[in-house]
């Protein structure tokens, strides 16, 4: 069995990874962190966990939990992993953040989207970004993973075959996304308020989300060359999901049949992204609750663009499936374990 710490287990993120990993048959939850919940029993706060989990939080001490554990889960605010980390405790566990602490190598990048100083540099250079479509065989033998964040991971894998093929200009992507709340945790804003969502959609970080960078290094890694894209998030009245659209300028003219090869030659062999049917498009309600991405693209030969779309929920694939999906490789486990979960529906 694996032993499993998570802090910011009564987070939302955290809260998924709970209730993911009790699903999983090698992982038990041993330490379910936080920071306000202290001595509380976790069910108590996650009531959906009554009888199923009988633990009670304990604190984020990351030094003491890497003495019990064999992999520590951050799902915390930005900069808490990288002011935790050290070399100690990666000598004994591995640590999968699901913060942006470790997801970009330029540190400079990072600081001044993020607005904070980092505290663990020099972690930056071995951490690996945990998209496991496309860095698999990195991530099996990393001691710390770079969770990827939620709207760049569907973004990236809608767009993905397109850019490392050649077949779109990189730098006239446009992406267009949506999320839901839980897109936004569980500590109370003023901009969450039901009555602020309800019946409401809005832009938010327009041409200035921090999500963009992050976005453009990985698509930069695809393309062969640096890349700039236009993205912009809005906030819908859903409790889970992200659907992204996004247009971009083909650089010849293709056919549907064309550039279908080209997606299933990336997506054939990958479990968790589904390439739908020809002019199906992917809506949120048939991934939600699992750790799918679904995928597809319509050409428009007035305009010679290509449109791509995914949707994907944002706590599992955005999340916690993928953090499970990242123990998984980093322990030899197979990679769908405790992920096979159907999308729920209605
Ligand atoms: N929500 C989402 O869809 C996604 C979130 N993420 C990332 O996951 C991380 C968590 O996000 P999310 O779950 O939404 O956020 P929440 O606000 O729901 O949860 C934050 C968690 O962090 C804990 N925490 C907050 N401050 C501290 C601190 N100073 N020390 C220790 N623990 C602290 C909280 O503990 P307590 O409740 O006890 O105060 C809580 O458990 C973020 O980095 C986010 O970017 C990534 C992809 C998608
Ligand atoms: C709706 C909403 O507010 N979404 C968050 C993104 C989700 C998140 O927590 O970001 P990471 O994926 O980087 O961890 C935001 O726009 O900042």
């Amino acid at each position: 069995m694996v032993r499993v710490g998570i802090i910011g287990a009564t987070g939302y993120a955290g809260g998924e990874l709970v209730r993911l990993l009790l699903g999983h048959k090698d992982v038990d939850i041993k330490w379910y962190g936080s920071r306000s919940y202290v001595d509380q029993a976790y069910a108590s706060v996650y009531q959906n966990m009554f009888q199923l989990v009988d633990a009670k939080c304990l604190d984020d001490n990351m030094e003491a939990m890497a003495d019990q554990v064999d992999v520590i889960f951050t799902a915390t605010p930005q900069g808490l992993c990288a002011s935790l980390v050290n070399e100690e405790i990666l000598k004994k566990v591995k640590i999968i953040d699901l913060s942006a602490d470790f997801r970009i190598k330029d540190v400079s990048v990072y600081e001044k989207w993020y607005g904070i100083e980092h505290k663990a540099p020099q972690y930056i250079e071995e951490a690996v970004y945990g998209l496991c479509e496309v860095n698999r065989e990195k991530v099996k033998k990393a001691r710390l993973v770079a969770n990827p964040g939620c709207y760049p991971t569907c973004s990236f894998l809608s767009v993905y075959p397109c850019v490392k093929e050649g077949l779109i200009d990189p730098n006239t992507i446009i992406i267009d996304a949506k999320s839901g709340t839980s897109g936004a945790g569980r500590g109370a804003k003023v901009d969450n308020l039901f009555c602020e969502v309800n019946e409401n959609i809005k832009a938010y970080g327009v041409a200035g989300h921090r999500h963009t960078p992050e976005i453009e290094e990985q698509l930069g890694y695809a393309a062969g060359e640096p890349v700039l894209i236009n993205f912009t998030p809005h906030l819908v009245p859903m409790q889970r999901g992200i659907l992204v659209t996004v247009y971009a300028s083909l650089k010849k003219d293709v056919t549907y049949e064309e550039v279908k090869a080209v997606y299933d030659k990336y997506y054939n062999d990958e479990f968790f992204v589904r390439v739908l049917n020809k002019d199906v498009c992917p809506q949120t309600r048939w991934v939600e609750g699992s750790n799918f991405v679904d995928v597809n693209f319509k050409i428009d030969p007035r305009t010679k663009r290509i449109i791509m779309m995914g949707a994907m929920d944002n706590l599992v694939k955005g999340a916690a499936g993928q953090a499970v999906q990242n123990m998984n490789l980093m322990f030899g486990f197979e990679e769908a374990e405790g992920l096979r979960m159907a999308p729920v529906f209605p």
